[in-house]
């Protein structure tokens, strides 16, 4: 019988079979599809570079004599690697046997240690070239669950990080996108989930990064001529946790790479975690076709946390820093400080920053002292119920009737002027907005900002509203 490729590769297969653990042999060989045999040398084709590279590190010699069985003295192996997505030339290069290895680069930022062979590697990331490598993941283990106050603004969010981190890339929530304004815990939610995997599924390779981070490696990994390792790198983690998606606002280059990272996660039942400051509606100069990943799985929310649940951050920080403080004095700093935890907790602590060093007792006064200054150094953000009032008071209408559905002209032009003024003077998302004035959608919110726009430059007498308005909301 002639030989052909397909016979070849059959026979090569059936001894790599006998020798190596099945998983490895599914994982490595399977994909593995022969293409052509001439004389003694056979080419097979190979998914990647990685691919091929793995294969030379560490199937070489089983490879060879598999091969040596088949073809005698003479075999030759060459390798045909099928580039993966848009990153390589169109024509697949081709290596011949035996060839040199390299070293993949594991991206800058993320914590390698090298001197392996001291410690004890329970689960070894292993990337070819570089023996063992253990990927930390990044994560602060004080930001978990068990420390993050459950409250009315965060349940969604809070519950649906719950459910992945039991079921990473098991669940509907794929991507899960928590969005929210400054210093809401979207971080902590985010290690929180990464935390809670790593502990159910210690196996499972974790990695947080910001998108800050993940840019800047980008960029390096252009400049160094190792973009494919980049990918790869990434293209091989279990649960991928990207902070500030916003962050990669007009950089196409880095949105690209991350497209076909997060394809690649998905569609391999990878688990993506993203936070941002926006909703995907409101994201702006992040390209259609990733903003619409971004929608595929759940986008919650996560809003400035009230009065209770403040008072409830507050004693938990308390409690955790074995710091007791009189309940009056927790209740006026969860009166005064409403829309950020991080300010919230940055009170508390120069409350005790203060009181430890001066030997002073907790009181009211150094409370009021403090909440002043954290109230003065951060612009006054007002809240939309406030906007609603003042806009309300201003044309004299009842709020309700501003909130109503009504069509009447001068009721129309209130609710849009509550709406401008939201999205101008809070960070709330447009959805946000609209939910909150008359539960309109977010389209309506941008139609009410674009009008008010223009009626400004165009009607004197609606300049004169904004003004006034503009007056009262900031005295
Ligand atoms: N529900 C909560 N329970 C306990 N701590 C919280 C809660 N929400 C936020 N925090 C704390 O508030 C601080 C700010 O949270 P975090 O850094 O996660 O906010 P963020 O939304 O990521 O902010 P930014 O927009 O600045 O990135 C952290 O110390 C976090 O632990």
């Amino acid at each position: 019988m002639t030989k052909t490729a397909s016979s070849v590769w059959k026979e090569c297969l059936s001894f790599i079979q006998d020798n190596i653990k099945p998983q490895a042999y599914k994982t490595w060989f399977e994909p593995i599809k022969p293409i052509k045999l001439s004389g003694e040398a056979l080419t097979i084709q190979v998914p990647s570079k990685f691919f091929y590279e793995w294969l030379e590190e560490h199937y070489i010699k089983l490879l060879r004599v598999a091969l040596l069985k088949q073809l005698g003295e003479d075999a030759k192996l060459i390798y045909d690697v099928r580039m993966e997505n848009n990153y390589s030339s169109n024509n697949p290069h081709t290596v011949k046997f035996p060839s040199s290895n390299r070293n993949p680069i594991v991206p800058q930022g993320v914590t390698v240690p090298m001197d392996l062979n001291k410690r004890e590697l329970k689960n070894p990331f292993i990337i070819p070239g570089i023996q063992k490598v253990k990927i930390e993941s990044q994560l602060n283990p004080n930001y978990n669950f068990e420390s993050f106050v459950e409250g009315d603004s965060n349940r969604l969010a809070r519950s649906a990080g719950m459910a992945v981190a039991n079921k990473p890339g098991g669940t509907s929530f794929n991507p899960l996108l928590i969005y929210g304004g400054v210093g809401l815990g979207k971080t902590h939610i985010a290690h929180a989930i990464g935390v809670e995997i790593k502990d159910k599924y210690p196996d499972k390779t974790v990695l947080y990064i910001s998108s800050e981070k993940f840019t800047q490696q980008y960029i390096d990994s252009v400049k160094g001529n190792t973009r494919i390792d980049f990918i790869h790198f990434y293209q091989m983690i279990d649960v991928l946790i990207i902070d500030d998606v916003q962050f990669l606002s007009g950089k196409t280059g880095t949105q690209d790479v991350f497209f076909h990272i997060f394809n690649h996660l998905h569609q391999n039942g990878k688990q993506v975690i993203l936070t941002s400051d926006k909703a995907p509606v409101d994201m702006q100069d992040i390209e259609q076709r990733l903003l619409s990943r971004f929608k595929w799985g759940l986008s919650a929310e996560l809003q400035a946390p009230d009065y209770e649940t403040r008072v409830l951050i507050l004693q938990n920080k308390l409690y955790r820093d074995g710091v007791e403080m009189p309940e009056e004095i927790v209740e006026y700093i969860a009166k005064h400080i409403k829309s950020n935890v991080r300010e919230l907790e940055g009170v508390l602590i120069s409350m005790i920053a203060q009181a430890s060093f001066n030997r002073k007792e907790f009181t009211l006064v150094l409370a009021k002292q403090i909440v002043d200054k954290f109230v003065k150094n951060t612009k006054r953000e007002v809240s939309i119920e406030y906007i609603q009032k003042i806009v309300s008071n201003y044309f004299e209408l009842d709020v309700a009737t501003l909130q109503s559905k009504t069509r009447k002209r001068h009721i129309v032009q209130a609710r849009q002027l509550a709406m401008y003024f939201a999205k101008r003077m809070t960070k709330a998302s447009l959805a946000s907005i609209g939910s909150q004035i008359g539960k309109r959608d977010h389209a309506t919110v941008l139609h009410a900002c674009k009008t008010v726009d223009n009626l400004t430059e165009t009607d004197k007498q609606f300049k004169k509203y904004v003004e006034d308005i503009t007056k009262k909301l900031t005295f």
